[in-house]
């Protein structure tokens, strides 16, 4: 088992922080209160890399209001390879480039309110990618970027079919979520060989089977129950991605969330995701807030 894993395990003061972190700390305008600078904020800084709220001041400089923020912002996390690719240099370097852009995603979505950050890490169609890439990202990649990510103090779910070719990472996927799902700040979900069609598929067969052990009639089957057996649904309290921001270019889904992103604003950025920066990350919330989500219903 990785080295910070088992040593955070053991280590019983480092839960202390991570329980300040969701100590109400984590809305827009907090971050002004004196009490929680001192109290909160400063021993909070010393252990955890999130930075929780925005000033006033701030959201109103980028034109942005804090009850219109997106509970729930989905990433398609496109073109590591390419960016690689443009440098000369290997797919592994284009990883740990978006790597390191995924953590500072987490840190904007923290900081600007957001309560729930999901990202499609590995599809159930990524296994056909070149053998060496799927092995550096099965073996390695993953390992660390969970490892890291645990230090952040956020609380980390994962998605997607365990039942099979996962083996590697399994325990630490158990014993990431274990040992994080107590934490109340921004909840991080990495979709990991996961597809909208598999949610689909899993949601029916239990659905189905319920039907045949006479627990449910058909009758009784709707959206809300399908909904009720997604994987998003039992792990994530905003299951549906109000955001969805892919890079890249590509102006698709790839079978990401696909019954879940129903009434999602798709938000589309031309840069590669080892690019993406802040100001880009706000541009996104800012379209978000000028959209005008309507559901099916009338225009107003
Ligand atoms: C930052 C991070 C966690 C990176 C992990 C590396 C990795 C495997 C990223 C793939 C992300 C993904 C599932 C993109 C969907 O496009 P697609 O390429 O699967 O589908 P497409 O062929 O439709 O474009």
């Amino acid at each position: 088992m990785c080295s910070f894993l088992s040593k955070y395990l053991r280590s019983k003061t480092s839960t202390l922080p991570l329980q300040l972190q969701g100590g109400g700390a984590g809305v827009a305008g907090d971050f002004n209160s004196p009490i929680l600078h001192k109290n909160l904020m400063m021993p909070l800084r010393q252990f955890c890399k999130l930075p929780i709220g925005v000033s006033i001041e701030e959201l109103l400089r980028e034109g942005l209001q804090p009850e219109l923020m997106p509970k729930h912002v989905a990433i398609i996390p496109d073109g590591n390879r390419r960016w690689a690719k443009e440098r000369g240099l290997t797919p592994e370097k284009g990883h740990e480039a978006g790597k390191k852009v995924l953590g500072d995603l987490c840190r904007y979505c923290s900081k600007w309110g957001v309560k729930v950050v999901s990202a499609y890490a590995f599809s159930t169609e990524n296994w056909s990618r070149p053998k060496g890439e799927v092995t550096f990202l099965m073996t390695s990649y993953f390992e660390r970027l969970i490892e890291e990510f645990m230090r952040y103090g956020m609380k980390m779910s994962f998605i997607g079919d365990r039942s099979n070719r996962l083996n590697s990472l399994k325990e630490m996927l158990r014993l990431a979520e274990e040992s994080t799902k107590d934490n109340t700040g921004l909840h991080f979900v990495a979709a990991l060989n996961y597809g909208g069609r598999y949610d689909i598929t899993q949601a029916t067969k239990t659905i189905a089977s319920k039907v045949k052990d006479g627990v449910i009639q058909l009758e009784d089957i709707n959206d809300k129950l399908i909904d009720q057996e997604l994987e998003t649904n039992k792990i994530i309290e905003y299951p549906n991605p109000d955001l969805l921001i892919r890079t890249s270019g590509e102006l698709r889904i790839s079978n990401y969330m696909l019954w879940q992103l129903a009434y999602s604003e798709l938000y589309f950025v031309d840069k590669l995701f080892p690019q993406l920066d802040e100001d880009d990350f706000v541009a996104a919330l800012r379209s978000f807030q000028q959209r005008q989500r309507r559901y099916g219903g009338h225009k107003i």
